[in-house]
C-alpha cells in the first residue's frame, strides 16, 4: 500500500509554525522517474523569510543551551521514534523525489532513526577533561559551549542521512539550527522536519527554509547572526560557502567531491571485488561522494576482473525505484543525466575505450525519466577528464598497473581524498596501504561507500574542509571549548 500523498504544497518552518513564503511563490519538486509527476511544491523563499528564521533561532536558542542534555536528548528520542513509524511513508517520498530505489531509501530512513538515536545518548557523555594545573591549589577542566544558531545546507543525495547527521549533533550539544535543503529534495526533508515537530521541541530551535540556494545558502553563510555553517555539495559552492563565512569570521564545515579509486591487487577476491565496485560504483546511480569512480587493477587480473565485472554490470537492471527487481533508478535530475552523458563523450574525445553503456535509456516503460546505462571505460589515463573530475553518475574508469607502488600512485593521483578501497590478502599491502593513501575513508576488502554513524567522517585534499562529522567527532565542529581555571 503506498502511504504517500502527492501534490500537496510544503511551507517552511520557521518559530514552529509552518509558514508560506513572503514571496507567494512556490516550485515543484519532480520524479525524475516519471518527469510528469509532481512529488509536491516547496517555498521559493527570499532573505526576509530566511531573517525570520534565524531571528526565531536566535531567540530560542537562548533557553534551549540551558536545558539539561538529558532533557535534549529525550527529544531526539521522541524525533527518532517519530522518523521511525514514518519510515516507509518517508522512503517512499525520497524514492519518488530522488530517485534511490525504496530498499536503498529505507536503509537511509533506518539510518536517520540510528543517527537520532546515537545523538539523544549523547546528552549524557562527557565533555571535557581535568587537566593538572601547574598550581597546585587550582583546578583547571575543559567544558564546551555550544555555538549559537547554526546554519545547515545539505544535498539532494542523501536526503534523511545527512540532514539528520547535521542537525542532531547541533542540537544535542545545544544550538538552534536554520536548514536549507536541496529543493530537489525537499519534500523529504519538510517530513523528517515534520518528525521534529511531532518530537515536541521548542518553538524556534528547529526551523526549514527551502529556496534558491544563492539566496538562501549564501544567506545563511552571510548572516551576522548565524555563527556556524555546515555544508555538503558541489566543491564549487562549498569553497563559496566557506570563503563567505572566513569573511565574517564565522565557523564552517565543508564535505564536497570525491573521486575514490579501488586497488584490485594480484592477490585479491576478484568475486569479492567485482561486488564492491558494482556496489560501491553504481548504488544510489554512482550519486554518492564516496562512490568508487576509478578501478585500477594489476595487469596479472586485469582480464579475468574485467571479464567478471561486465558479466556483473550485464545483470543490472534498471527502472524507477519504486518497482520491485530494480537494481538501479534514474540520474536524481536532468542536470544530472546531462553531466553523466558529457562525460561519455568527453572519454571518447580523449581516447579512452567504452565496455560498457554511455547512453540514456528511453522508451514507453522509461516514463521520459533521467535514466542512464551504467558506463565503463577501459584505457582511462590519468590526465583524462573521467580520471579527474568527479562525475556522480553510475561510471567506472578501469586502469591497469604493473606494481603495486604504481597503483598507490595512480589512487593518490587525484585532486580529492574522500575514501579509498584496496582488495588485497597480503597484510603487508594492506599495512602499507593504511599508511600511503591519501584518504579520509580506507577500507580494506570493502567497497569505497557506506559511513558508520559511530566514526568520523571526512576527507583530504579538496574533499573537505579538513573538519569531520559524525561519531563523537562531531563535537569538535558544534562546540567552542572553554579552559577554566579555578582558584578558591
Ligand atoms: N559531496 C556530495 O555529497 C555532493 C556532491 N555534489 C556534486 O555537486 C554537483 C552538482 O550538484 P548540485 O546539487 O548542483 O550541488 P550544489 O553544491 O549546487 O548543492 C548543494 C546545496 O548547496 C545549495 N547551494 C547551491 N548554490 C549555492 C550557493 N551559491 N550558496 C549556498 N548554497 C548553495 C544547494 O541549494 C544545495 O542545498 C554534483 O554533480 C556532484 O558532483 C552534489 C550533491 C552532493
Ligand atoms: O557513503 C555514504 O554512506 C555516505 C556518502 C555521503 O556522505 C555523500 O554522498 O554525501
Amino acid at each position: 500500500m503506498s502511504h504517500f500523498t502527492a501534490n500537496e504544497t510544503y511551507r517552511n518552518f520557521m518559530n514552529g509554525q509552518w509558514k508560506a513564503s513572503v514571496t507567494g511563490q512556490t516550485e515543484a519538486s519532480l520524479n525524475p522517474a516519471r518527469t510528469g509527476e509532481i512529488v509536491g511544491y516547496i517555498q521559493k523563499s527570499n532573505a526576509q523569510d530566511l531573517d525570520e528564521a534565524v531571528a526565531g533561532a536566535k531567540q530560542a536558542q537562548k533557553h534551549w543551551r540551558k536545558l539539561s542534555g538529558a532533557a535534549r536528548g529525550d527529544m531526539l528520542y521522541r524525533a527518532a521514534n517519530a522518523l521511525e513509524r514514518r519510515l516507509d511513508e518517508i522512503a517512499e517520498t525520497m524514492t519518488r523525489e530522488m530517485g534511490k530505489t525504496l530498499p536503498e531509501a529505507k536503509g537511509e530512513t533506518a539510518r536517520g532513526v540510528a543517527i537520532l538515536r546515537y545523538y539523544a545518548g549523547e546528552g549524557l557523555r562527557s565533555v571535557g577533561d581535568v587537566i593538572p594545573s601547574t598550581d597546585s591549589e587550582a583546578l583547571m577542566f575543559t567544558t564546551r559551549v555550544p555555538l549559537g544558531v547554526v546554519g545547515i545546507i545539505t544535498p539532494w543525495n542523501f536526503p534523511v542521512a545527512i540532514p539528520v547527521w547535521k542537525m542532531a549533533p547541533a542540537l544535542i550539544y545545544g544550538n538552534s539550527v536554520v536548514i536549507k535543503p536541496a529543493s530537489e529534495a525537499a519534500v523529504t526533508c519538510a517530513k523528517v522536519i515534520e518528525c521534529y515537530e511531532e518530537a515536541g521541541f521548542p518553538a524556534g530551535v528547529v526551523n526549514m527554509v527551502t529556496g534558491p540556494g544563492s539566496v538562501i545558502g549564501q544567506g545563511l553563510a552571510q548572516h551576522p547572526d548565524v555563527q556556524a555553517v555546515t555544508f555538503t555539495g558541489s566543491n564549487e559552492v562549498g569553497k563559496r560557502i566557506g570563503q563567505a563565512a572566513l569573511a565574517r569570521g564565522a565557523k564552517y564545515q565543508l564535505e564536497m567531491g570525491g573521486k575514490n579509486p579501488v586497488i584490485v591487487a594480484d592477490d585479491a577476491d576478484l568475486d569479492l571485488a567485482v561486488e564492491a565496485t558494482v556496489n560501491g560504483g553504481l548504488r544510489s546511480t554512482g550519486q554518492k561522494c564516496t562512490a568508487t569512480s576509478r578501478v585500477i587493477v594489476h595487469r596479472e587480473v586485469y582480464e579475468s576482473f574485467k571479464r567478471k565485472l561486465l558479466q556483473r554490470i550485464g545483470q543490472i537492471t534498471v527502472g524507477d525505484g519504486m518497482k520491485d527487481g530494480v537494481w538501479m533508478g534514474p540520474c536524481a535530475s536532468e542536470h544530472q543525466l546531462r553531466t553523466v552523458l558529457s562525460y561519455s563523450r568527453k572519454g571518447l574525445e580523449e581516447g579512452a575505450v567504452l565496455l560498457h553503456g554511455g547512453k540514456r535509456i528511453e522508451g514507453e516503460a522509461y516514463d521520459g525519466g533521467y535514466f542512464v546505462e551504467p558506463t565503463v571505460f577501459e584505457q582511462v589515463a590519468p590526465h583524462m577528464a573521467i580520471a579527474r573530475e568527479e562525475i556522480f553518475g553510475p561510471f567506472l574508469a578501469l586502469m591497469k598497473a604493473d606494481t603495486m607502488e604504481e597503483a598507490v600512485e595512480l589512487a593518490n593521483d587525484a585532486e580529492f581524498g574522500l575514501s579509498a578501497s584496496i582488495f588485497t590478502s597480503n597484510i603487508g599491502r594492506m599495512l602499507s596501504f593504511i599508511q600511503e593513501m591519501d584518504a579520509g575513508l580506507i577500507r580494506i576488502n570493502a567497497e569505497s561507500a557506506g559511513v558508520e554513524l559511530q566514526a568520523p567522517f571526512g576527507g583530504m585534499k579538496q574533499s573537505s574542509s579538513h573538519s569531520r562529522e559524525q561519531g563523537r567527532a562531531a563535537i569538535e565542529f558544534f562546540t567552542s571549548v572553554k579552559t577554566v581555571f579555578v582558584k578558591g
